[in-house]
């Protein structure tokens, strides 16, 4: 976990130049850089660097060479936290009354997809006046995330934005729309947003894992009933990101998108 951090550290600190090379340009390209969320889109930038890198096993391990050792003690990381994923899935699938196999089967996880999305909030000199990311919640089934040690994660519970501490070697879990969807609404996606500080730069790396891109997810039918019908309409989770691309960072507004009027 820290040499990630380490890396994570060393990438952000490449110059400018160095950086662009990893800029990407459209959604589905495996490694972008970048500053704010989508800067074609926004009036206003969020207080915040990232690097996104697309992981799939049917792909070859496309990652920044730069800095050195970086791409390895990732590509590690990824593995693990697929586990991780993996073995937390089977006990939602469980904890929902299906066999413990459900969700893996039901969302294809054999060629899931994996973002790595790390985070770069330097000090603001007017933290009150910025935001690090806004108010929204994360597309896939479950995101493992962790931080640098300075807190700066809000979590909405009840109408209050909470805390999330940054509780040392610890990961947390988030649980994202498919999950959501797939669960028909018995596991609710977490709004979560990023404020900065002015004081120490905050670095936050999260690892989202989702269905495979092509898997068709929609709410499970051993979930529905006549009194539950099916919430969400079923998209492919290729779809569903490219929804969430033309939106902006908003809430829930991309499931918003998916809720079935019944
Ligand atoms: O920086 C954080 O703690 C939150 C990051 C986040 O929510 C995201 O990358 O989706
Ligand atoms: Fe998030």
């Amino acid at each position: 976990m820290e040499a990630v951090i380490e890396g994570l550290r060393g990438f952000f600190d490449l110059t400018e130049e160095e950086k662009r090379e990893f800029e990407g340009k459209n959604l589905l390209d495996p490694i972008r850089c970048g500053t704010s969320f989508n800067t074609s889109l926004e009036k206003v930038f969020f207080w915040r660097d990232f690097l996104k890198i697309l992981l799939n096993p049917d792909h070859e391990f496309q990652f920044p060479y730069k800095p050195a050792g970086f791409r390895e003690v990732s590509l590690d990381y990824c593995k693990r936290i697929r586990e991780v994923a993996r073995e937390l899935l089977k006990a939602i699938s469980m904890s929902l009354g299906l066999e413990p196999c459900y969700i893996e089967k039901a969302t294809n996880l054999e060629s899931d997809l994996q973002v790595f999305a790390a985070n770069l909030y330097p000090p603001c000199p007017q933290p009150e006046l910025a935001m690090g990311l806004p108010p929204h919640s994360d597309h896939g089934l479950l995101t493992l995330l962790v931080q640098n040690g300075i807190g700066g994660l809000q979590t909405q519970h009840n109408g209050n934005w909470v805390n999330v501490n940054a509780i040392p070697n610890s990961f947390l879990v988030n649980t994202a729309d498919q999950l959501e969807i797939l669960s028909n609404g018995k596991y609710k996606s977490n709004v979560h947003r990023a404020v900065v500080n002015s004081k120490a730069t905050r670095m936050s790396l999260g690892i989202a894992n989702g269905p495979s891109l092509e898997t068709m997810i929609k709410p499970a039918p051993e979930l529905e009933s006549k009194e539950q019908p099916a919430a969400y309409i079923g998209m492919t989770y290729k779809g569903y990101l490219e929804l969430q691309q033309v939106n902006q960072l908003d809430g829930k507004s991309c499931l918003d998108r998916v809720r079935a009027f019944n």
